[in-house]
Parts: C-alpha cells; structure tokens; sequence
C-alpha cells in the first residue's frame, strides 16, 4: 500500500487531457520510451519537447552531393538530425565533424549518437563556436562539405531554463552556452536607450523599437527587476497597450518574439560570429567543396548573401545559389518552424 502511495505520488499530473509545461511534457522528452506519443506529437506539426526537427533536409542532402570517404562539416549541430542524415550517406568511410557551442545539449546528442552507432572513429564533436572553423581545419583538412544551420533549436527554445521563449517562464538569460559572457537581464541592467534601440532594430527590424527600448530602461532606471522572461513581456505588453484592439494580441505577440530575437542574437555575438565563419569559409573547403546555410531572418540572410555574391565576383566561389531556396509549402505544414528558412549554397572554385 505504502509503495503503491508512493508511485502514485511521482506520476506528473497536469490540468485538461494534454501536457502544457515542458516539464508535463515528459513522455515527449523520453522519445525511446514513448514514440507513440513523439510520432503523434510530429503528425500534429508540432515538435516534441526536446527534440529538434531538421529543416530542408533533402535540398541540402541534394546540393552537397555527400559521398562515402569524404570529410565535411556540420557547423551547427544541435540535435544532431542533420548530422545523422549525412553520416548515413558516409557509410562509415570518411569523416564528419560537428560543433556547438551548447554545453548542455552537445552531451545529450552525442550520446544519441553514439547509440546509433556514431563513434568518433567516424564523427568528432567538438564544442566550439563556428567562428573558430580554422582550428578545424588543422586537423581535419580541406572540407569536402560544411553545413550551417543557424540560430537555435527546439530544445533550447522550449526549455524554460534557458529563456529563450516570452511564452515560457523563465530567467532572462537567452545565452546558448550559460558559462559564457552575460544573461539578457544582465545585458539590459546598463544600456542606454539608444543602444537598445538599435539593437532591436538592427537585430530584429522591430517597428516599436523607440516604445520599447524607452519603457525598458526607464523601468530599470526605477529600480524594476527585469531577470525573467515573463517581467519582460510584461513591458512590451503594457507599452504597447495603445495598438488598436483588432491588432493588439498580434502586434504584440510579434513585438516579444522580435526583443527576444535582438536579444539573442546580441549576447551570443551571432553576427560577429557569422561573419567570422563566412570569412573563413573559402580557407577551410576544399577544391570544389560545397556550403550550404540555412538563415532564419533578413540580419543573418543579408550577410551569407553579401559574403557568397563577393567570393564570387572575387573568383573565389565558382557558383552560388542563383536565389533562396524556401522549405517546401508540405515541410512548412509539418513544421511551422520551417517557415522562416532561407537556404543559399556556394561551391569553391
Ligand atoms: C538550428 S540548431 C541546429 C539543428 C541541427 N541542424 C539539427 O538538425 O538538429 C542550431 C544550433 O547551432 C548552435 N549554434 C549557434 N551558433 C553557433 C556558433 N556560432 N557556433 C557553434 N554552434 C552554434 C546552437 O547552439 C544550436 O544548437
């Protein structure tokens, strides 16, 4: 009787017939145990509790022409879906390498992996930023192939540890890898307002960017603790309280996923990090070799297309993507999150 109590103590209860926490959502974080509910989950379009699902799958497949014996790149590795794909078109001949620089996802993917049968006699992960791609390159060689998939995963976004999501409560920290450089609500405790206003402008091309960036700072300037994502979405929302009824749940829902974005992508340093990498990038491929990324906003699109068009014109690329190349309307079905991605390509000359 006791232990029967007991068991019936640790079972995960929540409100309605579906899970809406993360931490509810524990049959969808254990996806060996439980694929019933993983494929039903993914049949709905949506993606299940931490899981990542890769997006242009067979477009890049397609472009990099991925062959057994050769050695190539996954810059951005995450969940390690797109890697898996490419490893399976190596057959166990050549190699692949991996980053990231999430310290807490990498573990988990590796060993996912390393269950399937991945070892580093065939892959070698490394947690390392992409913009440091040459110190690949001195002990992999010239790279047959490199993928980017930029931005974060469905496991960072949803778990609201990191807070990376206004619509999961959490510390305002935004950072994908949380032993390194500052949180979100650290960043936002001394910036002026027309340093916020530019980052959220130039980061996210946010409309209300002056509203904004004026209630921010002078809520900090009044001594408001902004350290989770729920105090922060509770300024835009109150900023923005004068949008017309029609529009408002809208607008505003847009204006917090555009601050979280500009937030994100300062902390991590994406931009600097991305133009180090596309600088790099003709170095480390090999004669002939193939590059394809995936960006997921006009900031981050602007600069694969200004860096491939110039290796072009400077002889250096031999052929680029001659236009984006969208997810298909099916893919975007399946998986909302595919909605927003641009591929480009480049080959070396
Ligand atoms: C969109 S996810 C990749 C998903 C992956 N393609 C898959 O199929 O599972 C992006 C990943 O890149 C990582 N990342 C972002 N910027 C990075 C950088 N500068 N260097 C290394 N990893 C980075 C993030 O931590 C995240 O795990």
């Amino acid at each position: 009787m006791e232990k029967q109590e007991q068991k019936h103590k640790r079972r995960i209860r929540y409100k309605g017939t579906h899970p809406r926490s993360y931490k509810e959502k524990y049959k969808e974080l254990q996806p060996e145990k439980y694929s019933g509910t993983v494929a039903k989950v993914i049949s709905k379009g949506s993606t299940p509790a931490g899981m990542h699902i890769s997006i242009c799958v067979k477009e890049i497949l397609d472009f990099l022409k991925i062959t057994p014996g050769k050695v190539g790149l996954d810059a951005t590795l995450g969940y390690g879906g797109h890697s898996l794909e490419m490893l399976k078109c190596l057959e166990l001949k050549g190699h692949l390498y991996a980053l990231d620089v999430d310290p807490i996802e990498i573990v988990r993917t590796r060993e996912r992996l390393e269950k399937l049968g991945y070892d580093d006699k065939i892959l070698t992960i490394k947690e390392l930023n992409f913009s440091n791609i040459d110190q690949v390159v001195a002990e992999s060689g010239p790279l047959d192939f490199v993928l980017a998939d930029l931005g974060v995963s469905s496991m960072q976004i949803d778990n609201p540890e990191r807070g990376f999501s206004y619509k999961n409560e959490g510390p305002l920290d935004l950072r994908m890898n949380p032993k390194k450089g500052i949180s979100a609500a650290e960043r936002l405790k001394n910036i002026s307002k027309d340093e916020l206003k530019g980052m959220l402008t130039e980061n996210a091309d946010e409309p209300y960017a002056e509203e904004i960036s004026r209630a921010i700072t002078s809520e900090i300037k009044k001594g408001t603790d902004i350290s989770t994502t729920n105090q922060l979405q509770n300024i835009i929302k109150d900023v923005l309280d004068f949008i017309p009824k029609d529009k408002k749940k809208e607008e505003i829902k847009k204006s917090c996923q555009r601050t979280f974005q500009a937030l994100r992508i300062d902390v991590n340093n994406e931009y600097e990090a991305l133009y180090e990498f596309l600088e790099k990038l003709p170095d480390v491929l090999a004669e002939g070799g193939r590059v394809a990324i995936l960006s997921f906003h006009s900031g981050e699109d602007r600069l694969v297309k200004k860096s491939f068009k110039r290796f072009l014109r400077e002889g250096v690329y031999k052929e680029i993507a001659p236009e984006i190349i969208r997810p298909s309307a099916e893919e975007c079905r399946i998986n909302s999150r595919a909605r927003s991605t641009k591929m480009r390509w480049a080959i070396k000359a």
